[in-house]
């Protein structure tokens, strides 16, 4: 009967906020044991030879996630078949069948002590990472060896052209929906984006550019504060920032004092300098979102020889936030992400900026290939020009 009634009492609660995060969450990394069987043993009478034990190796799938991986390994534990044993009647026992996990592209692979094992980038680019043993021979004295048995850790990051970098709130959901086919949830509180969005751009030579919504980012995110570690790894892989950013400033809490919009800048500026300094030489592009607000204009217009050259009011920005290396960015455009205000400007912008970086990386492609060439080639051979 007590049973009955904590069973009917539980079914009654609703699901905790936690647990529903937990289910909505992104999962971008994973461990599990993997293990190759084992070979099987060989027939000493005949020379007969053990079959070889299957290996674990992953196949990257665009269309799959992490989590469906987590779930397939529910024990965190993948293992290959054993080989066969050598028998009268089978003289070279069968090999063991391979484990096939399949991991979403961009994943790469990391054994237990910090080694990269395959870093998977391109759809079905494949990698064992767990061979199986050799079947039992001669060799070995007829007996199998073991198969590979490790820890092995997957770390997603996303691969995009263009990260798009901002507080909460910043409007970085309604303007990467203005921009792309992306649908992402967009709300008038921060932390409405828990997992990180992809939006395609498509432009009429047929072209297209992949923008990623790196959510959750705030003050102190390099310390792992917030969600903000968890995101900014993704940034590493994109090619070009687009900075944005409230005109009205942001508030994190009550507790969190209200920054302006040049503080969030610098507040941006130093949170990835921290995590990572030479994310600031990649190429970026702000945008000053929520221009349609009545009080934008002026706010904008006062401060825009600050924002064009952000060394000028460096000196008044407080300590904790300050930047050792302030940006330089290739464009600075007022947006309004909401009404759609020079979305158009953006998308070129971002074109240009990408085209012209292919154009740098051809030419840095060839000079280093040549001089790879001349370095083998040496002194006597055929002058490269
Ligand atoms: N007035 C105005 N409001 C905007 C504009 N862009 C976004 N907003 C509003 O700002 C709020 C936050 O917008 P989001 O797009 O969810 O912001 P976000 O940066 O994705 O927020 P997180 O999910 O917390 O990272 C929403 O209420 C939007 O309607 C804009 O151009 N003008």
């Amino acid at each position: 009967m007590v049973q009955i009634f904590k069973f009917l009492l539980n079914s009654m609660k609703k699901p905790s906020r936690r647990a529903h995060i937990r289910g909505n969450v992104f999962l971008d990394s994973l461990r599990l044991t993997v293990k190759g069987g084992h070979g099987g043993n060989g027939l000493p009478k005949y020379g007969g030879v053990g079959g070889q034990g299957g290996c674990v190796y992953c196949v990257a799938k665009e269309d799959v996630t992490l989590k469906n991986l987590a779930t397939r390994y529910r024990d965190k534990r993948a293992n290959a078949s054993n080989g066969e044993d050598s028998g009268k009647h089978r003289l070279l026992g069968r090999r063991g069948v391979d484990e096939e996990l399949l991991v979403p592209v961009g994943v790469q692979i990391y054994d237990d002590r910090g080694q990269l094992l395959g870093d998977l980038n391109d759809s079905d680019a494949t990698c064992i990472i767990a061979g199986g043993g050799m079947g039992g021979c001669s060799g070995t004295n007829f007996l199998g060896k073991p198969g590979e048995n490790r820890t092995v850790h997957f770390d997603l990051k996303l691969i995009a052209d263009v990260g798009l970098v901002g507080f909460p709130n910043a409007g970085k959901s309604t303007f990467l929906k203005a921009i792309s086919n992306a649908k992402p949830k967009i709300g008038a509180y921060p932390f409405t984006t828990i997992r990180p969005q992809i939006g395609t751009v498509h432009y009429s030579d047929l072209r297209t550019v992949t923008i990623a919504d790196l959510p959750g980012l705030i003050e102190g995110a390099h310390a792992n504060f917030g969600l903000g570690h968890k995101f900014l790894k993704h940034v590493e892989r994109t090619r070009l920032l687009l900075f944005i950013v409230d005109i009205l400033g942001f508030r994190l809490s009550p507790k969190h004092e209200r920054r302006n919009f040049l503080q969030n800048i610098y507040a941006l500026n130093k949170e990835l300098e921290l995590y990572d300094k030479t994310l600031l030489d990649k190429p970026s592009i702000l945008l000053i979102n929520k221009m349609d607000l009545p009080e934008a204009k002026d706010i904008f217009n006062s401060n825009k020889p600050f924002i064009k050259d952000l060394e000028l009011k460096l000196n008044e920005c407080p300590e904790n936030i300050k930047p050792e290396k302030v940006l330089k960015f290739e464009a600075l455009i007022p947006i309004s992400a909401k009404d759609s205000t020079r979305i158009n400007d953006v998308k070129q912008k971002i074109r240009l900026v990408l085209d012209e970086l292919a154009a740098k990386e051809q030419v840095t492609d060839a000079m280093v290939l040549k001089e790879n060439l001349s370095n083998k080639i040496g002194e006597r051979g055929p002058r490269i020009i």
